[in-house]
C-alpha cells in the first residue's frame, strides 16, 4: 500500500538540502513524497545569496491540496522562513493532526539564517506542541533550552526539558555537531532515554544531514512502523547518505538520499551480468578452455565506481573459472569478494578509468597478441622486471603499478588488453578489459575464433 509523506521546506537550489533532499529520502524509503513548498533559496554547497517565501496561505493552500487527495500518512517541516508560516503550519496540522516531525531548522550548514530572529519563540510555542517529533541538532536544542550542550548527558537533559516545556512527544538531540568517535543521537521518549549510534564519518558530505534524517523519521511514521523503529532506520540511512556523498561542489558537499537503494540495485545488476557473462563462457566452454592460464582464470565486474570502496564491491567467481576435461567452468556461483587478484585489478583499473570496470585473465601466447592486433584492440605490454621494490612491497601495489603503466601507454584510458610479460615464478598473462563482463567475454571469444 502506497503511504504519502508531505515536506513543508524549502527549496536549496543545489539540491542538497530542502526540499530535494526530503523527496530523495522519500522515494528511496519507500514512501510517496508530497511538497508544500514555503521559501526559495538561492544556494549552493557554501552560500545562501537570496531567499523569498511564499504567502502562509500559499503554503497552507499546497497541504490542503495534498490532503483533500490523497490523503497524509505524516509529515515533516524544514525550512520554514518566517512566524507567519509557521502559525499557519500549527493552525493546519493541528487541525489535520497527521504525525509531524519538526526538524526545528535555524542556520544552513554554510552559517546563514534560514528563519527570522522573531520566530524561534513562535516555532516553540506553536510548533512544537503539535509536533509528534522535533530533531534539534547541538546549536539547535543549546537555542530551545537555553543549556549548554557538551556530551550525552547534557544532550538527555535538553531533551527531557524540550518534552516538558513545550509538549513534543519524542525529542531527538542530534550528536552531529558534538565530539567523540561516534555520532550519538539522543532519544527521550515516554519518560526514558534511548541512543541511537553509528561511527562518526569523516566526511565533506554533510549538506543537508538533518533534512534527510527528518524525513527518513517522517517516512517511518508514515509507514506505521513505532517510532524508535523509525529513528534506527532513519540513523542508519544517514549513515549511508553521508558516507556515501555526492562529491561535488566547494563547500560541505550533498548528502546522497538514494545511496540507500542504489547500493543493493548496484550490487544487484553487476551480479546479474556477471552470471549472464558465464553462461556465455558455459556456451562455448570447450573454445575458453584453451585460453585458462596454469593459475586459472576469473572475471570480475565491480559496481558503480561511484559506491565501490574494496575487494567486496567486485563481484567474481569463488575458485576461479578452471579447465575441466578441456571445458571452461566457472567452479562456483558468483559472489562479491570472491576474487581477491581481479578485484585489485579492476579496483586499479576503475580507479584510473571509470568505464573500465571488469577484467577477465587468459594464458599468455604471441599468437593471441597478434590476433588482438589484427583485430585492432589497444594493447597494452608491461614488463613486470621493471617494477620497483617499492611497488612490489605494498599491499596491492604491484597492481597499481601494472595498471599505471597499461595505462600510461594508452593515455589514460584502459586498453583492450594488458599483456603481463611476467617474471621470475610470475606466469605472462593477458588482462582482456572492458566496461561490462558481456564486453569482456565478447572480446575474448574473438580473439580465440
Ligand atoms: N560526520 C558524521 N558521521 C556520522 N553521522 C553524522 C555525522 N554528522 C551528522 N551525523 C548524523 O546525521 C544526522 C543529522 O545530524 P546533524 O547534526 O548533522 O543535523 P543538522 O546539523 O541539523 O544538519 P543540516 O542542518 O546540515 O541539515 C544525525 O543522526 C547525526 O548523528
Ligand atoms: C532550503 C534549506 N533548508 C534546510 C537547510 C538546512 O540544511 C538548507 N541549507 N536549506
Amino acid at each position: 500500500m502506497w503511504r504519502v509523506a508531505i515536506t513543508i521546506a524549502g527549496l536549496d537550489s543545489g539540491g542538497g538540502a530542502g526540499i530535494h533532499a526530503d523527496i530523495k529520502t522519500f522515494a528511496a524509503m519507500g514512501v510517496h513524497g508530497a511538497t508544500a513548498l514555503t521559501c526559495v533559496t538561492a544556494q549552493n554547497t557554501y552560500e545562501v545569496r537570496e531567499a523569498q517565501c511564499l504567502s502562509p496561505q500559499l503554503v497552507r493552500a499546497q497541504i490542503m491540496a495534498v490532503w483533500d487527495d490523497m490523503g497524509i500518512d505524516a509529515g515533516k517541516t524544514g525550512m520554514l522562513g518566517t512566524r507567519e508560516i509557521i502559525e499557519e503550519v500549527a493552525s493546519v496540522v493541528g487541525k489535520l493532526g497527521f504525525p509531524l516531525v519538526v526538524d526545528p531548522v535555524m542556520v544552513a550548514k554554510s552559517g546563514a539564517p534560514l528563519i527570522s530572529e522573531d520566530a524561534v519563540d513562535v516555532l516553540k510555542r506553536r510548533l512544537l506542541p503539535v509536533a509528534k517529533v522535533v530533531t534539534p541538532n547541538k546549536p539547535e536544542a543549546e537555542k530551545l533550552t537555553g543549556m549548554k550542550i557538551a556530551s550525552v548527558n547534557d544532550a538527555e537533559k535538553a531533551a527531557e526539558f524540550i518534552h516538558k516545556e513545550y509538549g513534543t512527544e519524542i525529542v531527538v538531540v542530534k550528536g552531529g555537531h558534538l565530539e567523540g568517535g561516534e555520532a550519538i543521537d539522543v532519544v527521550y521518549y515516554r519518560g526514558s532515554f534511548h541512543k541511537f549510534s553509528t561511527p562518526r564519518l569523516e566526511s565533506r558530505a554533510t549538506h543537508g544531514t538533518g533534512c534527510a534524517f527528518s524525513a527518513a523519521i517522517a517516512a517511518g511514521l508514515a509507514k506505521g512502523l513505532d517510532p524508535l523503529e523509525a529513528i534506527k532506520t532513519a540513523k542508519q540511512f544517514i549513515y549511508t547518505a553521508i558516507k556515501y556523498g555526492v562529491a561535488k561542489g566547494k563547500g560541505h558537499w550533498p548528502v546522497n538520499p538514494t545511496a540507500w537503494v542504489e547500493i543493493p540495485a548496484e550490487r544487484w545488476r553487476a551480479y546479474e551480468e556477471l552470471r549472464a557473462a558465464l553462461e556465455a563462457i558455459r556456451k562455448n566452454a570447450a573454445l575458453f578452455a584453451k585460453a585458462i592460464p596454469e593459475v586459472q582464470s576469473n572475471l570480475g565486474y565491480v559496481i558503480d565506481p561511484r559506491y565501490a570502496v574494496d575487494v567486496n564491491d567486485v563481484v567474481a567467481v569463488p575458485g576461479r573459472i578452471v579447465n575441466y576435461m578441456g571445458e571452461a567452468r566457472p567452479s562456483g556461483p558468483p559472489a562479491f569478494g570472491a576474487s581477491s587478484h581481479t578485484a585489485r585489478k579492476i579496483l586499479a583499473l576503475v580507479g584510473k578509468d571509470p568505464n573500465a570496470r571488469s577484467a577477465m585473465n587468459i594464458k599468455y601466447s604471441p599468437e593471441l597478441v597478434e590476433r588482438a592486433r589484427a583485430l585492432g584492440y589497444k594493447i597494452a605490454v608491461v614488463d613486470r622486471r621493471k617494477e620497483p621494490e617499492e611497488a612490489k612491497k605494498i599491499e596491492g601495489g604491484s597492481m597499481k603499478w601494472v595498471v599505471g603503466e597499461a595505462l600510461s601507454q594508452t593515455g589514460g584510458t584502459a586498453p583492450d588488453i594488458i599483456v603481463d610479460l611476467g617474471d621470475w615464478g610470475k606466469e605472462p598473462q593477458i588482462t582482456v578489459v572492458g566496461r561490462t563482463p558481456t564486453e569482456v567475454v565478447e572480446k575474448v571469444l574473438r580473439l580465440l575464433s
